[in-house]
């Protein structure tokens, strides 16, 4: 069986790395569109219908205008924009969120691919929430590196053109505490709040942690090894997702911690830190991998009942 394949943004970051996730399988056609039409709605809308699985890797109004071409019923749309993820009708693309989640990506004909430091933080907080570990009433922060292809062409062409100082160390962003992530971190956690979230982007191509502090004095009865378990238990069996043993400071390179070790791969590593009431939580992922194009692959593969993992 062979799979008609479209990337609209086949030119972008994500769109390119789908592409060479795709390029050796002998199940998946994938249509190009040409150069000078890439941006011709009539000759995208034809693409868009003509495939099994339609990949949109564009900025948000372009996927949303992107979707309003689609007709087929057939087509299943996966959107690595943030366009759709907390809209009706749209299924968050993380297989492992919760039980039932794989069910409704076979059947969804629309897929919202996740954020790359959303993947991070609903990861770290979801199994926790659904353990009745953390209240939703909970106050939550959230910290994360990230490299700079996470801010697509513009920010790559920025980072590699050098001679800009300011570029050489990491930069927070996101100061007005309104990053494009807080609705999809708080819908699909269960939080009753979004976090106060500091994301920060440095001079390194790809690779994000995201960690999360807590203190247990605000969560009675709650211990390290209950955090731990609960996460043992809801990823048991999860090829993408890595719980590290409890204070593992083994996985730490000289002390530090590596935040590109997941790049090339579609892996979320989970991490918890203890001291006294002190915990700090962290997901580490490469955010071209399990924080966009890989997962959206994922999803594709499991969307056509094939083997999650192919070609990841
Ligand atoms: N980079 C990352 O780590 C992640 C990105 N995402 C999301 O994925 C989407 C794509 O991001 P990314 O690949 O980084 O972005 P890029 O800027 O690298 O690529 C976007 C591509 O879309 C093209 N494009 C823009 N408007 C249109 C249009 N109207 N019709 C057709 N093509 C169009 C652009 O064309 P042109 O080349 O002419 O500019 C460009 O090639 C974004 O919504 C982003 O938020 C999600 C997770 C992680
Ligand atoms: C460094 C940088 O700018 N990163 C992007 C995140 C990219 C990503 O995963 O988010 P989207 O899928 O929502 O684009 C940002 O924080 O806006």
């Amino acid at each position: 069986m062979t799979y008609t394949v479209y990337v609209d943004g086949q030119e972008g970051t994500t769109g390119l790395r789908i592409h060479e996730y795709l390029a050796g399988r002998g199940d998946v056609e994938l249509l190009k569109i040409a150069p000078d039409l890439r941006k011709d709605a009539a000759e995208r809308a034809r693409l868009l219908n003509a495939a099994d699985v339609a990949f949109l890797c564009l900025p948000d109004a372009a996927a949303r205008e992107a979707v309003a071409l689609v007709n087929n019923p057939d087509t299943c749309v996966i959107d690595a924009s943030t366009a759709h993820r907390t809209a009706p009708g749209w299924t968050y693309g993380f297989p492992e969120l919760a039980p039932g989640q794989r069910d409704a990506l076979r059947s969804a004909k629309r897929i919202t691919n996740p954020g790359c430091h959303a993947t991070a933080f609903v990861a770290l907080l979801r199994p926790l929430l659904d353990a009745g570990l953390v209240p939703a009433a909970l106050p939550v922060s959230a910290t994360s590196i990230t490299g700079y292809s996470g801010g697509g062409k513009k920010m790559i062409e920025q980072y590699e053109a050098g001679g800009n100082p300011e570029l050489a160390a990491p930069r927070p962003y996101a100061l007005g505490l309104a990053h494009k992530h807080l609705p999809e971190m708080k819908a699909h956690t269960g939080l009753a709040a979004a976090p106060l979230f500091v994301p920060v982007v440095g001079p390194f191509y790809k690779g994000l942690a995201l960690s999360v502090p807590l203190h247990l004095s605000q969560l009675p009865g709650v211990t390290p090894e209950a955090i731990q378990a609960a996460y043992e238990a809801h990823y048991a069996g999860e090829r993408f997702i890595r719980v590290l043993p409890l204070r593992d400071s083994a996985t730490l390179e000289h002390g530090f911690l590596d935040v590109q070790a997941n790049n090339e791969s579609n892996r979320i590593d989970i991490l918890v830190f203890a001291n006294g009431e002190q915990l700090l939580l962290v997901a580490r992922l490469d955010n071209l991998g399990k924080g966009a194009s890989g997962a959206a692959v994922q999803a594709m593969n499991l969307h056509l009942g094939l083997d999650e993992g192919l070609g990841l």
